[in-house]
């Protein structure tokens, strides 16, 4: 054993001179992150995805591959269970509800000469723009003529996907094979077994026909129900003047966090789909639905019915509620 080891065995160790922190500290610990995503149609900043999120987003996808279900007539589906692994489809749940402006929009419906005034049964938002206008350095910008859109375009003010938005929709849209873009990003939050949707198809021509819509699962499983248009009964002697019937089985299929279903070709033209309440406790759910409008009647519609014109809500961490925001 070399002296110098058994020195340092046997003396007390001589004290440590006290260690100078040369570099100092960042003020903001937070200061290398991003900013948030701005702009003057956004009520609040909208914060950039924590990274792990974006990583595990941009190198976890798809974590199963889609599985194809086209075994009942005009239905078109791909079901990846899940896109987004489950851990970090909870995590970025938590976030978006944390992170995003919510809307519970109220608007009349009318039919004929009857108006019904419509409590929309879960939390919305929406982002994007048609095809005929781009965001360009964040102006809105008509495609054709390339200068801005004039105030006459819209009846509504068009926001852009925010940065936390854009990087899922370039995943899916390199996962869904779509032969354009999706355009519109719209979110739903259910907070509970009360708030649902009810049946109906996505299938306005502002989407062109055979849309193809991608829609993202996060958080507490629901219920996602589809069932055929009924189809006119024809060519039978004794059938009555707009006589139905059904066809094919109605599906149910449950959906967890981070699974997607993309509906394509001839689905939206032939069936209907909905979340249906549901009794007992039922955790929050967020759902994304990826989707491209062509014409600005799209545009108009979606933030008709995603915004609207009343206050807007965020979510509180402290009563864990959507709390309307002055
Ligand atoms: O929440 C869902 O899974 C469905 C949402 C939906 O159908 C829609 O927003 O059009
Ligand atoms: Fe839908």
């Amino acid at each position: 054993m070399s002296k110098r080891t058994l020195d340092s065995f046997f003396k007390p160790s001589t004290p440590k001179r006290p260690k100078i922190e040369t570099e100092t500290e960042p003020a903001d610990a937070n200061a290398d992150a991003k900013p948030p995503s701005q702009h003057p149609s956004y009520p609040i900043p909208i914060p950039q995805l924590p990274e792990h999120i974006e990583v595990n987003l941009e190198h976890g996808t798809p974590y199963k591959q889609g599985q194809e279900i086209n075994n009942q007539p005009h239905l078109d589906l791909v079901h990846f269970q899940p896109y987004i692994p489950r851990a970090t489809a909870n995590e970025f749940f938590k976030f978006l509800r944390r992170e995003l402006p919510f809307y519970r929009v109220r608007y009349t419906a009318r039919r004929g000469n009857v108006s019904t005034e419509i409590n929309t049964p879960r939390w919305t938002t929406v982002f994007g723009i048609d095809e005929t206008s781009t965001f360009e350095n964040g102006r809105a910008v008509d495609v054709r003529t390339g200068s801005p859109v004039p105030p006459t375009k819209y009846q509504c003010t068009p926001r852009p996907i925010p940065a936390c938005l854009e990087i899922l929709r370039k995943q899916v849209e390199a996962h869904a094979g779509v032969e354009k873009g999706y355009n519109f990003c719209l979110v739903n939050y259910y907070a509970g077994g009360d708030d649902s949707i009810s049946f109906h198809s996505d299938d306005e021509r502002f989407l062109g026909s055979r849309p193809n819509i991608a829609s993202l699962s996060l958080g507490g499983e629901r219920d996602f129900l589809m069932k055929h248009k009924p189809a006119p009964v024809t060519g039978s002697a004794d059938a009555k003047p707009g006589a139905t019937a059904a066809v094919g089985r109605q599906i149910k299929m449950s959906l967890g966090s981070g699974d997607m279903v993309i509906m394509r070709g001839e689905t939206q033209s032939n069936w209907l789909h909905s979340i249906p309440k549901r009794k007992g406790n039922t955790a929050g759910r967020i759902n994304i639905t990826f989707r491209r409008a062509v014409v600005p009647a799209g545009t108009n519609n979606y933030y008709h019915y995603n915004v609207g014109s009343g206050g807007m809500y965020r979510w509180d961490d402290i009563s864990r509620e959507m709390v309307e925001t002055k």
